[in-house]
This record gives C-alpha cells, structure tokens and sequence, in this order.
C-alpha cells in the first residue's frame, strides 16, 4: 500500500515550532591490526556513535541559476518544472501525456515505512523531510548563447511540439545573463554561439557574477540560491603550485588574470565568496585545491561532478552487481553516440577527455573493493568511445559490452544497447542535485564528542549517488553520515 505522508512518534524525534530534533545510534565499526599471541591480526570491534541532529523545516524560497541555462538540460528542466506547475497536458502520437517528474529520486521514488495488517507500506521519498516543492522554484542562469528560453527549448529539440507551443509563453521572457566565456576550455565549434559574454578581466567576471546573483535574489525576492554548472564540458585546468594549489595561490592567480583559471572555476570562486552553493554536473576539474580549500574555509557547499544519467549510471548498477555476485568484470567497453550540442562539444579531445576520465573511473572503488577477484592494481580493461552524428540529437545511443570471467575459466559476455533521451534523464537529475543541497544547508548535527552542532562537510557528499565522478572529502565520514543521516530518519519512524 503507497500512503501521501507520515508523522513519527518516536523517544528520538522531536517536532519543535522550527525544528525536528532527532537522536541516532549509528552502528559502525573500529579496526585494529594488533598482535595477537604473536601474530598480528585485524581486529573488527562494533562502534556506536550517537549522533543529534537538527533540521529546520522553514523550506525557502529558492533561487536556481543555471550555467549554461539556455542548453539542452537547463532549457528542459525549466521546462519541466513549469508543466509541472501548470499541470500541462499535451497531445503525443500515442497519448495525451501529463507532466511529471520520472528520473527524480526526490519527486519519483518512495521508501518503505513499515507494514500495516501484514501489508508493505510505502511513502514518497519527498516526505521524509522537508524540501522545497520544485513548483517554487525560480530559475536563473547564464548562457554564452543570449537565445530565450522558449527559442533554446526548440533549439535543443528534446520536447514534444504541442507542448513545446503551450510552454513558450512562459519562457520566451527567460533570458539568460551573459556567461564567461573563454574559448581554450572548450570546444571552438561553441564559438559561433558565442554571442553573450562577459567582457573584462577575471577578477571583473567574478565580481559581475556575484553582482548578478545579488541582482537575481533581491529583484526574486528568493530567500536562497543554488548555482549549479550545466554549461559545457571543459578540458581539465592544469593543477600548479602556486597557481590554484591553495587559496591565497588561486585568488592570487585571479588577481593576475591567469589565463589557466577556467571559467567555472571562475563561477565557483564567486559562488562560494558569496556562499551560495555551487555543483559541479559537468566533469572537469572545476574544484581545483585552491576553490576546496576556500569553500572549506567558508563552509560553503560545493559538490558534483558530472550527472550520473544514463549509460554510466547503468554501467555503475551493472559492475556493482557483477562485483558484488563475485564475478570479474575483464573488459567494458563503453560506446555512445549523440547528435547535441554536448556531443558537438566533446567532439574536442580535450573536451572528450574530461568526460572519458569521468566515464571510466566509475568502477575503480568497486574493482578495488574485491581483492579476490583482482589483484592489487588490476582493473578491467575500460574503453570509452562518443561519437558526435547530429542525426540523433539528444537521443543518445549507448552500445556496451561487459565481458567477466565466471567458474572455471568460463566467460560471460553482456552486450546492452541503451537509448537514453539525455536532457530528459539528467534534467530530474538536476532537479535533485539542487533539492538535497539546499536541504544538507538546514541541517546541523553533532556527535557525542562534540561539543556543539554543525552543518555538514562543505564537500557534500551526499550527492555523490547523482554523479559519476564523486566530489569526496578527506574526511569520508560524511559520506556516511550522509547516509546515515537519511537512514536516521528512516529509523527513527521504524526502528525505534
Ligand atoms: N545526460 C546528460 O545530458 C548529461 C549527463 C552528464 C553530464 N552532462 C553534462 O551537462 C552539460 C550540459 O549538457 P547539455 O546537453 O545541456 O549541453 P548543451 O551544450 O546543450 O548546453 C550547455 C550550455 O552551456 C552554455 N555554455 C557553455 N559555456 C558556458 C559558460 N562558460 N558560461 C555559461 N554558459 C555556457 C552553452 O551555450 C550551452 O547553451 C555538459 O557538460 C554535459 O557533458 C550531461
Ligand atoms: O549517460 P551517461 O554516461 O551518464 O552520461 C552521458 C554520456 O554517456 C554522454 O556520452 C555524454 O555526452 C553526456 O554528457 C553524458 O555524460
């Protein structure tokens, strides 16, 4: 059975005018590799950790600027959220089709709460905690294209015409605020779209940027912001000491107007001065030593990187499997092509190297996790191949093959042809990165050896389930008590 909503009666939940306070034992472990009767042996001992939490449940009104708001992911997530909100309809060759929010693990998915007379019972995944209802939502952005939002949708050829012709009134007025535009980090081909850009030096760009986040939230009146990067791909910044390894290093190399500093690092610099949160949906080194380190030092929230959406979220579930069942993935080969402008983008080398990194790393932690199966520094063999054919536009088509050694010398061969629809796999995708970002800022915490609370790592990890290439603190413990923090809720309603 599928109930709307829930309330916890629970010793370790407590409802205030402002807040839930909650209390959790969050059972883990300690290792120790000691001597035991003269042989050194790994010791495993259980650890509890008692943690409080406290949330505020005033939901803002939320600001979202988009970079790169006038693509293919930026125009259909407005897109999106305004059908939604309308509550639109329109005509398909199959169906009329209703708006709706399938691919958001917020607005889409649910959660087992328990059972009722022998049956399972299971709520939205949104009515754990409060968040923001994406129908509040105000969108913003820049874009290096000064095209509208209603022009910009048809453009990226992603939505139905009938519906397309019943959005464009609201989003012809959307016009993107011009963008910092630096042609060495991306592709030449986005040159010719080039036509609203930022002049001036970078220290200029990253004054006018935090003036335009001012300007939106004030003319909104949105109570917050979140920046979030889906413009295009760049090539990796090179990382040098004492050019970005450090705060001073990369504030510095702004000053001088160092041509390495990459413009969504310039945008993440103005984000986090500003302490707005900013997340990172692209791969590229945005988050260089230096733009860590500040946020750290500004506790404001960065995370990312790239969207995990389609054909790397299914090798990730797939690998993971295989993995897990004791079988030994040998050899992924990872072949899409695509017809965007993001494929046009990573046509680049420089560009398709981003991503080929990205694309690629996702299953080191699983490979390395199984020291049966493979040997310290073994790992499959791993090709990533995109290729750009405009025919299909953002209808990208994945090819892969999985080949693992099972029993006996045996193999097994999984071949997986994958049509995902781009904008429409990563746009909820978005639409969750900045729902839990802004919900990880109204939470604080603290352990039993703290002395007061806190909020969350700057690093969130907590979105890392969203990205192919986690964004991770030294300090993996907030990994998990993200999760556990999301588990805790989850506890307190069943367990306690
Ligand atoms: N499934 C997916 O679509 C998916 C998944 C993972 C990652 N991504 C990444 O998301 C990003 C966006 O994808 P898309 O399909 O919307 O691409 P897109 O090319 O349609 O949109 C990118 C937009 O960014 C603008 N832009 C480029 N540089 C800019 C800058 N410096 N400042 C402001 N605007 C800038 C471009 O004009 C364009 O409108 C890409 O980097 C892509 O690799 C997409
Ligand atoms: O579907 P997925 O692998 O998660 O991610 C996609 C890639 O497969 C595609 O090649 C690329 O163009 C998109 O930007 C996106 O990164």
């Amino acid at each position: 059975m599928f109930i709307e909503s829930f309330k916890v009666e629970s010793p370790n939940v407590k409802y205030t005018e402002n807040e839930i306070l909650s209390v959790y034992s969050y059972e883990t472990t300690e290792l120790v590799h000691e001597d035991r009767e003269g042989t050194y042996q790994w010791i495993v001992k259980p650890k509890t950790v008692k943690y409080e939490f406290k949330t505020d449940i005033h939901v803002p009104k939320l600001g979202v600027m988009l970079v790169g708001w006038g693509g293919n992911n930026g125009s259909t997530l407005t897109a999106g959220v305004i059908a939604n909100r309308e509550g639109i309809s329109w005509a398909t060759k199959d169906k009329v089709q209703q708006a709706n929010y399938f691919g958001s693990l917020t607005q889409a998915s649910s959660i087992r709460v328990g059972s009722f007379n022998g049956e399972e019972i299971y709520a939205p995944f949104k009515s754990l905690l409060p968040m923001v209802n994406p129908d509040d939502i105000v969108f913003g952005g820049w874009d290096i294209s000064d095209m509208n939002l209603a022009d910009a949708m048809a453009r990226a050829r992603v939505l139905d015409i009938d519906l397309q012709k019943q959005l464009r009134p609201y989003m012809e007025s959307m016009l993107p605020l011009p963008g910092i535009y630096d042609p060495d980090f991306i592709a030449a081909n986005q040159g010719a779209r080039a036509n609203n850009v930022i002049k001036g030096t970078k220290k200029e760009q990253v004054q006018q940027i935090i003036k335009d986040i001012r300007e939106f939230k004030e003319q909104n009146k949105v109570d917050k912001v979140v920046v979030l990067w889906t413009a295009n791909t760049e090539r990796y910044s090179n990382v040098v000491v004492g050019l970005n390894d450090t705060v001073e290093n990369l504030l510095g190399s702004v000053d001088k107007n160092e041509a390495e500093i990459s413009p969504s690092t310039l945008y993440a610099i103005a984000c986090v001065l500003e302490n707005v949160p900013f997340i990172n949906g692209s791969p590229q080194n945005t988050f260089v030593p230096g733009l860590i380190d500040l946020a750290i030092r500004r506790n404001c929230l960065i995370g990312g990187d790239d969207f995990k959406s389609g054909q790397t979220k299914m090798k990730s579930v797939l690998v993971d499997f295989l993995v897990g069942a004791g079988i030994k993935p040998t050899s992924i080969v990872s072949y899409n092509h695509l017809g965007n402008n993001d494929g046009m983008n990573l046509s680049a080398p420089q560009t398709f190297r981003s991503k080929e990194i990205s694309k690629s790393n996702v299953v080191d932690d699983m490979v390395s996790s199984n020291g049966i199966l493979y040997e310290p520094g073994e790992h499959p063999d791993h090709v990533v191949v995109i290729k750009y054919v405009p025919y299909v536009a953002d209808s990208k088509r994945a090819m892969d093959e999985y080949t693992s050694e099972i029993f006996l010398g045996g193999k097994n061969t999984i071949v997986m042809h994958n049509t995902c629809e781009d904008s429409l796999l990563a746009a909820p995708i978005i639409l969750d990165l900045v729902l839990l970002a802004e919900l990880s800022t109204r939470i604080q915490l603290k352990s039993e050896a703290e002395g007061k609370f806190h909020s969350f790592h700057p690093v969130a990890t907590i979105l890392s389930y969203l990205s192919k290439a986690p964004l991770v603190s030294l300090i993996s413990m907030v990994l998990s008590l993200s999760l556990v923090y999301i588990s805790c809720c989850y506890e307190f309603i069943f367990a306690h």
